[in-house]
Order: structure tokens, then C-alpha cells, then sequence
């Protein structure tokens, strides 16, 4: 019942759960006191039809000290209940964050919807195992005992009987907890499936209703939404008949007290206001135990969450991630790939199959190859998307120094077809590349990718405002916006993977341009599976079924190199004599 990882989650927090516990504790000392009161006030009035002065005196002198001691509490409770879940929800959300910027993306075992859901809905109901179950379970050892002493104390008998009915609850919550955890399962399954399914529909309606396929797959929507609302049902229906089995427990156990309470008064072993006081505290006894049961319900849906969630955080962190701090000063101005391999199902099928290069600084790299050849899995490992045990990738600076490639990724930006510009204005997205640009800076990269005209033609300017991933821009503003963000950075070592491939010809002019003058002090990698546009690069690299075949410059690879060639001459064609690369 308490989950041992879970509670490891508290760190400093655990006081916070004294708290509540503590709190809980006063009330029912409250409540003792003021049914202890009213029993012997009632039990004085019935025997001698009336109430002494001083009688009537402590009835509302306790009546009160006790409604203040209940305030108090239930302040003091709920100022903990706030504190701990709003740190545990903030400390898992972080945990999650983190942990998904330092797994490899291969060892990803949650995809990016499913690990929203679970960081939103998942710690939503993790917080309920904290703030209500957790304290209710001390809660519950700690009432029941004070409860029985004070009943003991009065009638030992019938307190013992009560005593003995408790276990049945946890043991009902046990029982129960087997069958959930399938149907809790289930749950979470049809949750995260449906989540995802809905999300990858909405991102392709477009696409869906060119195709005329919305119909489709809204009928497959409908099919999954009602799975999953059967999975609530099952989930409800298991939780009420719990809930039933657990009543019965407990008032039945009230019930058998309160009979042998009132046949002790009968039989004169207990007096009037002891009878009453009994009675009216059998329900106390089993009240907190009853309301442990309904709690544990919503906790075992954040128990079911968390075990997603402990799993994804239990992932092996990538060997190149490292702690933010951890920042190294050497300036990278080499790199040398040697032996590298890579499959990404650990399979016989290698998407890089030995690869060994050296990039310099002031030069611009050229890679090209067909589709598939494993040109952006190579970048994926310079950039530490990916690791592989199989081959070396180190950096060396100017003094011949290593740099680990962990370090090197500092150093690294890379842009490719999933960059993203945020919702918000030019000089917002601007400035995440580097956030104490002056505005002159900003407007300098404009220009160096022919952005400043545009820009400066809106009437907000800098504050213009763009919509989400650029919605509102053409593919080439786009993407000349992405690499100007990337200039700003002013980071040693940039990778461009195919990022003229949707633009227009003026905008992949004025990329080749930037990207051209950006090489005479960085080292710049171009990715393109179009040959054209790395015809004039210091070296090009070029990849063919996850091998470098050949690397070196156009003219020397254009008379050499025979895979070269067959590009040079399938590219020809397919432009038809459109362009002359011998010219
Ligand atoms: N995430 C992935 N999971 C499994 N296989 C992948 C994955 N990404 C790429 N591959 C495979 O790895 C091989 C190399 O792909 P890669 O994307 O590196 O090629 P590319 O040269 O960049 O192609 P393109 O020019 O079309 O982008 C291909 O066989 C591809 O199917």
C-alpha cells in the first residue's frame, strides 16, 4: 500500500505529511471532546431533568475550545495539503523534463504525447496519493488507536470487538488492489492511446481531408473513445462495489458496538452517558478507516500513472548527458569521426556502417547522398540524438587538446526540418539563440539571411508577431528566420540538414550565402541531398548506403568518384539541362 519509490519522491516534503496527519488528529481530539461533553451534559439533563450551571458552563466552554481547535486544524491542514502537492507536482514535472533531455532518443520509452499526459493527468493524480492517502493511512493507526483507548477505557468488551473488525478494511483494500491493477492497467492504456491517436489526428487533419480519410478516422476515434469509456466503467463499477464491500465493513462493525454497548447498559455494566459516548464514537472509529477506502481508489490511479512514469524516469541516461553546470572552455576546432557505426534496432541493418571524416574549422563541408543513405543519422550522432558504442567522435582544439563529444555538443547547433519557432515576436524567437543580443545584433542576422527588408516593411518590426512554427511565414522566411536564430547563437560548430529543401530559389540563395560566409571561422556541416547546392564547398562528402564513399571537391569527385558521377548525372536528368555543373 505504501509505495516505497513513491515515497522516496517526498525528499524534504514527508513534514508536510506530518502535518496533515497532525491536523487530522486535532479535529477528531476536538470531536472526542466535545461528544464526550454533550454526552454527559444529555445524560445529566435525562437523569435529573435539569442542567447545573457549571454543567452548562464546560458544555460551552469545550464546544468552543474545540470549534477553535478544529479551525486551527483545518487551516494547518489544508496550508500542507497546498505546499506538499504543489512541490511534488513541481518536483516530478521537472524530474520528467530533465530525465527526457537526457535519455537517448533511442532508449525513449514514452513517446512525446504520452509524456505529457502523464506529466499533466498522470501527476494530477499522483498528487491525490500524497495529499489524501498517504496522510489518511497514518491517520487512520493513530485514530483508531486513540479512539479504542477511549473507549476501552469506558467498556474494554465491545472497544475490543470494534478493534478486531478494523482489519477487514485493509484487507478488502488488498483484495481489491489485485483486481485493479488489470483494470487500472487498462485504464491507462486506453488513456495514453487515445491521447495520442486524437493528437497525431489533429496534427494531420489537413492531410486527412485532402484525402478524403476524416470520416475513417473519425469512425476509429469513436472506436477508441468508446473502449476507453468502457475501461472508465469497469474502472467506476470496480471502485462502487469496493466501496460497498467496505460500507458493510464498517457500519456493520458500528452496529455490532453500538448493540453491545447499549446491552452493557442494560446488563448496568456501563452508565448512561459511557453508553452514549460509545455510540456516538463506534462511527468515528470506522469513519476514517471508510474514508481510507475511497481515497485509496484515486490513489491507485496515481500509483498506476507513477509506475509509467518511474519507468520512463528509471531509463539509463544517455553516456553524453551531463550535469548543466558541468561547462568546459576549450574552443573546438577539429573534429575527427573514426569507425563509426550505427543501427537503430540493434539489428544486422546498419544505417552507418563505418564512417571516418574530419571536419575543420574555416570550412564548409558539403554531404550528400540518396535518400536513406544515412546523411541525417550522421548528424544525429555529432549532435547526440543518438549514441553508438561503435566508433569515436572527438573534438581537439587549436592547441591539439581533446574534447569529449559531450563537451563538443555544447557547441554544436544544429537546424533541420524540425526546428521550431515559437508562438510570439521575431525578436522573441530571435533571441532564444542568444538571450542578450542588442537589437542591432538581431537586425545584422536579419540581414545576413535577406530577412531585414521584410522585417523591417512590418509596422511592429522586431515585435512583429509570429504563429506558431511560422505559420504566417512562407517555407524560405521561415527557414531563413531558423539560421539567422542560429547565427545569433555563435556557437563553433553548425550542422544544416536539409534546410533548402522547400524554399523558394531566392531563399536558398541567400541561405547558401550566409551559410558560406558563416564557414571562414566555423566548422559547418550542409546536409543536402540535392548536389547543386554544395557544388562550390571546401569538400563533399558523400554518402551512399550508410558508408562515406567518397569525399572531395566537385571537380575532383566529378572525375573520379563514379558514385559522384551517377549523381551528378540523375540529378541532370531530372532537372533537364536545367543547370550546367560544368560551367
Ligand atoms: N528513427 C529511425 N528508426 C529506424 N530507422 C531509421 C530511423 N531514421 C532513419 N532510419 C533508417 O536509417 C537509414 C538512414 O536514414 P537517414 O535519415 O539517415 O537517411 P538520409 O540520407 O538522411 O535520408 P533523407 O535524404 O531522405 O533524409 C534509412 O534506412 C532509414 O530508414
Amino acid at each position: 500500500m505504501i509505495n516505497k519509490q513513491l515515497m522516496n519522491l517526498l525528499k524534504d516534503d514527508k513534514k508536510y505529511i506530518v502535518g496533515i496527519v497532525l491536523s487530522k488528529w486535532g479535529t477528531l481530539l476536538a470531536n472526542i471532546a466535545t461528544v464526550s461533553i454533550l454526552c454527559v451534559t444529555l445524560a445529566q439533563y435525562y437523569t435529573k431533568k435539569e442542567v447545573s450551571p457549571l454543567m452548562l458552563f464546560s458544555f460551552v466552554g469545550v464546544v468552543v475550545v474545540s470549534l477553535i481547535v478544529k479551525s486551527i486544524a483545518n487551516n494547518w491542514q489544508s496550508h500542507c495539503t497546498h505546499f506538499a502537492s504543489s512541490r511534488l507536482r513541481l518536483d516530478v514535472r521537472t524530474a520528467v523534463l530533465t530525465k527526457s533531455l537526457e535519455v537517448d532518443a533511442s532508449q525513449q520509452t514514452l513517446n512525446d504525447t504520452e509524456l505529457t499526459q502523464l506529466s499533466v493527468e498522470g501527476v494530477e493524480q499522483l498528487e491525490n496519493y500524497f495529499s489524501r492517502f498517504i496522510p489518511q493511512f497514518f491517520y487512520c493507526l493513530l485514530s483508531s488507536l486513540t479512539v479504542f483507548v477511549v473507549l476501552a477505557f469506558m467498556y474494554s468488551k465491545p472497544a475490543i470487538v470494534l478493534l478486531l473488525c478494523i482489519p477487514f478494511i485493509p484487507l478488502s483494500i488488498m483484495a481489491i488492489m489485485k483486481i485493479a491493477k488489470k483494470i487500472l492497467g487498462e485504464y491507462w492504456d486506453g488513456y495514453l492511446i487515445l491521447g495520442e491517436q486524437f493528437y497525431e489526428n489533429l496534427m494531420g487533419l489537413t492531410t486527412l481531408k485532402v484525402f478524403s480519410q476524416d470520416r475513417m478516422k473519425q469512425r476509429q476515434m469513436d472506436q477508441r473513445a468508446e473502449s476507453f469509456r468502457q475501461a472508465t466503467m469497469n474502472l467506476l463499477k470496480m471502485q462502487l462495489n469496493s466501496l460497498i464491500v467496505m460500507d458493510i465493513i464498517a457500519y456493520g462493525g458500528a452496529a455490532i458496538g453500538i448493540v453491545l454497548a447499549l446491552s452493557g447498559y442494560v446488563k448496568g455494566v456501563v452508565s448512561l452517558p459511557q453508553m452514549l459516548i460509545f455510540i456516538l464514537l463506534a462511527a468515528e472509529f470506522f469513519i476514517p478507516l471508510r474514508q481510507l477506502g475511497s481515497f485509496f481508489h484515486v490513489a491507485m490511479n496515481g500509483i498506476s500513472a507513477s509506475k509509467r512514469l518511474f519507468d520512463f524516469l528509471d531509463t539509463p541516461n544517455s553516456p553524453l548527458s551531463k550535469s548543466r553546470d558541468e561547462k568546459h572552455t576549450a574552443v573546438p576546432t577539429r573534429i575527427e569521426v573514426e569507425q563509426v557505426s550505427f543501427s537503430y534496432d540493434d539489428d544486422e541493418h546498419y544505417a552507418l556502417k563505418k564512417v571516418s571524416a574530419v571536419f575543420e574549422k574555416g570550412y564548409l563541408y558539403g554531404i550528400i547522398g540518396q535518400s536513406g543513405s544515412g546523411k541525417s543519422t550522421f548528424s544525429k550522432l555529432l549532435t547526440g540524438d543518438y549514441t553508438t558504442p561503435l566508433g569515436a567522435i572527438t573534438g581537439y582544439d587549436s592547441q591539439g587538446n581533446t574534447i569529449s563529444l559531450s563537451d563538443l555538443q555544447d557547441d554544436i547547433v544544429v537546424v533541420n526540418q524540425k526546428s521550431y519557432l515559437f508562438e510570439g515576436s521575431i525578436k522573441e524567437n530571435l533571441l532564444m539563440g542568444r538571450k542578450d543580443a542588442q537589437e542591432d545584433e538581431l537586425w545584422r542576422v536579419l540581414d545576413s539571411v535577406t530577412l531585414f527588408e521584410f522585417v523591417r516593411a512590418q509596422p511592429e518590426k522586431l515585435d512583429y508577431v509570429i504563429q506558431s512554427n511560422g505559420k504566417n511565414l512562407s517555407g524560405g522566411q521561415r527557414q531563413r528566420l531558423l539560421i539567422a536564430r542560429s547565427l545569433l547563437a555563435d556557437k563553433t560548430i553548425y550542422v544544416f540538414d536539409e534546410v533548402t529543401s522547400s524554399v523558394d530559389s531566392d531563399s536558398e540563395k541567400a541561405i547558401l550565402d550566409a551559410v558560406t560566409r558563416l564557414a571562414k571561422d566555423k566548422i559547418v556541416l550542409f546536409i543536402s541531398h540535392r548536389l547543386y547546392t554544395v557544388k562550390e564547398m571546401d569538400s563533399i562528402l558523400v554518402f551512399d548506403n550508410g558508408e562515406l564513399v567518397e569525399v572531395g571537391t566537385h571537380d575532383v569527385l566529378s572525375k573520379q568518384s563514379s558514385v559522384y558521377q551517377h549523381f551528378l548525372l540523375s540529378e541532370q536528368e531530372l532537372l533537364e539541362g536545367g543547370l550546367d555543373y560544368n560551367a
